[in-house]
């Protein structure tokens, strides 16, 4: 994908694994979402009841396949190996996670996203060959228990002032309510989890997003 596929792909991130899915089956709420209209999906199998080994997997390869059904980028979490397994398009790696210059030479082929905090950490990711950017927590989040500080839509705008140009998405706490204060902000879209995953209605809560962040 060139950059602006990557923008347009950005623009409503679902990041989601089965602890996000309050019991349901995943795969049924990747169906509701892609439904909704998400452009976007990470397999993030993380937290409390993760699967692990075969099943997680085996859960990985039904959502892969979905994607790749509808069009949608399937990128996958901190996990190289299991991005490989999967044929996954994407893997996105964090500040804590292996360094960003070696799994873009690791996997030349795949969308490396990053995340990054403040203006210094997304100036190294882009030295480092990013594709794009993940920026949070935006706001309070609930998902992730070891989240940094909130930072708000503000330290978006302050990486836009820095001259950081790289596809570049808000994560943490957004919903329809707030996803507009992000865009406005500079990012090309916003990733959420709760805000689809626990929804009553994933489709509509992603119907919802699409309309209020474009
Ligand atoms: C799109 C997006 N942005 C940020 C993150 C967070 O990644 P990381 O800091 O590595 O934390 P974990 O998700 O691995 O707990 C993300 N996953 N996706
Ligand atoms: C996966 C993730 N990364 C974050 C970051 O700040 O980098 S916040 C987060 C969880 C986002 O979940 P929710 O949309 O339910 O708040
Ligand atoms: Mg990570």
């Amino acid at each position: 994908m060139n950059e602006q596929q990557i923008r347009q792909a950005l623009r409503l991130y679902l990041v989601m694994g089965s602890p996000n899915c309050g019991g349901a089956d995943p795969v049924r709420v990747l169906e509701a979402a892609i439904a909704g209209g998400i452009t976007m999906f990470q397999f993030r199998e993380k937290g409390a009841g993760a699967l692990q080994g075969q099943a997680r997997l085996a859960l990985g390869a039904r959502l892969r396949r979905l994607c790749a059904q509808h069009g949608i980028p399937f990128i996958v979490d901190d996990d190289e190996r299991l991005a490989l397994e999967l044929a996954a398009d994407g893997i996105h790696i964090g500040q804590e996670d292996a360094p960003a210059a070696a799994v873009r030479e690791r996997l030349p082929q795949m969308i490396v996203g990053v995340s990054a905090h403040d203006p210094a950490e997304a100036s190294a990711a882009m030295a480092a060959g990013a594709d794009y950017l993940g920026v949070g927590p935006q706001y309070a989040t609930r998902t992730k228990l070891d989240a940094r500080e909130v930072r708000g839509p503000a330290m978006i705008a302050r990486m836009r002032e820095a001259g950081i140009r790289l596809p570049l998405v808000g994560i943490g706490g957004i919903d329809a309510g707030n996803c507009g204060a992000v865009i406005r902000a500079g990012a090309d879209g916003v990733a959420v989890v709760s805000a689809i995953t626990e929804a009553r209605s994933p489709q509509e809560a992603a119907a919802r997003l699409l309309g209020a962040c474009l």
